[in-house]
């Protein structure tokens, strides 16, 4: 051993006890990550009088190939390759005892095309880990040989909007409220008056699956009912997101088969379902010619605490990686958590071919997307009219904007609602091509907008001054400064 503890008689590495991680060689300072390492950014906080390069070391170990005690059957593999490297670590700023740590991992640790096993990988043991009061998986890099391993979306945002025949503006949609108890037929009729009011999309709501009060079938006929109806007296291509969540995956397949014999352009399902039957789902949809869409229910669980969780951008990577068409992303303005910057780093991802590392917005890295196709970000959650000049300059024209309530409890009716969200949009949308300065001029644009539709008038009445103020959990620790010029 040197000064350090460091073993340095190569020849004792293998003998019987314990060693620290950093000695098992989990700890690399020196190391250059290959182009084809798929590395991981945590954040760590260790316990009291853990070194943080002891700490780093272990979640390099325990996500790889270590065990807390030397075994010699190291020996029959090729284990200075196998073992991850942790080989940087970085306090966090503005956040005393916690600190970033880099790790890479070889390509040849996973199997090609499974987010399954990237996460039994990656998250599966550290999060437990004794050493650690916390830790969170903030992002990841995947090289391009193994992002093309994956199929990704089934359509894409540029084939999607080809079969909506839909350009140049986001999409609209509303989820069915409320959310459960309604019987078939007067859930149709929701559906109906939204899309011929204006809407492009309606959706079911994330726990509406097979009830007492509305079995699936019910659903899926009356649902399809109004798409054809609304689609015949409206001359658009309409859409309904049919959640086929179900308890298993046989199931799954029967209502998205049935979903597809009524004509359904797309298919629903929650994040809940899991890696592998979101992944199968997703090659159904490409063998069927459907989109896909991802309500993320149940992440919050996990994503939304900033010491520990697994930060949203790096499910949403996998998500791409899987293969959704939709994905709800946030909306930074409405009722759930998403602090403006980090909800538009999760839009990057969805739909960059190339993104770049972007501190402020939480992105760690460089990621070439090896031409995956783009997924359709979705807003939603708490969001109405009198928001559209701040969704739009948020999120730009590739994402669906959707308004629940914001459409559903409107005072005139659900068709008052709906036009009142298509003229909102249509009036920004023309105003920000005509170079108008929407995001300081919105409330005005949208006020006379209301002085010729009705129903905006009385949605900007309900709701304008409603918004959700409260502090974000989830927000970067790199803050832009301004320059010194
Ligand atoms: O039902 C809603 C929103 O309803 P409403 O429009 O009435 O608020 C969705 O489940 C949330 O959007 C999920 O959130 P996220 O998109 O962040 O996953
Ligand atoms: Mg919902």
């Amino acid at each position: 051993m040197d000064g350090t503890g460091q073993i340095m008689d190569s020849k004792k590495r293998y003998t019987a006890g314990v060693l620290k991680y950093a000695q098992m060689g989990y700890w690399d300072a020196d190391y250059v990550p290959k182009e084809t390492d798929v590395l991981a950014v945590f954040r760590i906080t260790p316990q009291d009088g853990v070194d943080a390069i002891e700490a780093a070391a272990a979640v390099a170990g325990e996500s790889s190939t270590a065990t807390w005690t030397v075994v010699w059957t190291d020996r029959l593999t090729a284990c200075d390759q196998y073992r991850a490297k942790a080989y940087r670590v970085d306090p966090v700023p503005n956040n005393p005892g916690q600190y970033f740590c880099w790790v890479a991992y070889d390509l040849s640790l996973f199997e090609e095309g499974s987010i399954a096993n990237v996460a039994a990988s990656i998250i599966g043991n550290v999060f437990s880990f004794k050493p650690l009061k916390a830790a969170r998986l903030e992002d990841m890099k995947f090289p391009v040989a193994f992002i093309k391993t994956f199929p990704g979306p089934p359509t894409g945002i540029i084939v999607e909007r080809e079969r909506l025949d839909k350009f140049g503006r986001p999409l609209l949609g509303a989820t069915t409220k409320p959310k459960l108890g309604l019987s078939g037929r007067n859930y149709g009729r929701v559906v109906y008056e939204g899309l011929k009011g204006g809407l492009d999309f309606m959706k079911d709501d994330e726990n509406i699956n097979s009830q007492p009060f509305m079995h699936w079938r019910d659903r899926f006929l009356f649902v399809m009912e109004a798409v054809q109806r609304a689609t015949a007296a409206t001359g658009e291509v309409k859409g309904h997101y049919l959640n086929v969540t179900a308890g298993t995956m046989e199931e799954m397949y029967r209502r998205a088969e049935f979903a597809r014999e009524l004509g359904s352009v797309v298919v629903m399902i929650d994040l809940v379902v899991g890696w592998t039957a979101i992944q199968s789902m997703s090659y159904w949809c490409r063998q069927n010619d459907m989109m896909l869409h991802m309500h993320r229910a149940g992440h919050g669980t996990y994503t939304r605490q900033k010491n520990h969780g697994v930060s949203f951008r790096v499910i949403a990577k996998w998500l791409r990686m899987c293969g959704v068409d939709h994905l709800h992303t946030g909306t930074a303005v409405g009722k759930l958590e998403g602090d403006p910057m980090t909800v538009q780093g999760y839009y990057n991802i969805c739909r960059d071919t190339q993104t770049k590392m972007d501190l402020p917005r939480g992105i760690f890295f460089d990621q070439d997307w090896g031409s995956l196709r783009k997924v359709m970000p979705v807003a939603s959650g708490g969001i109405h009219a009198g928001q559209m000049h701040q969704l739009l300059d948020l999120f730009g024209d590739d994402v669906v904007l959707q308004f629940g309530g914001g459409t559903i409890g409107h005072p005139q009716g659900i068709q008052a609602g709906a036009v009142a969200n298509r003229v909102a949009l249509e009036t920004m949308v023309l105003a920000r091509n005509e170079g108008r300065d929407i995001k300081n001029e919105g409330p005005e644009i949208l006020r006379e907008a209301a002085k010729w539709c009705t129903p905006l008038k009385a949605a900007l009445d309900t709701w304008g001054e409603i918004s959700f103020n409260y502090a974000s959990t989830d927000t970067s620790d790199f803050t832009p400064t301004a320059s010194v010029s």
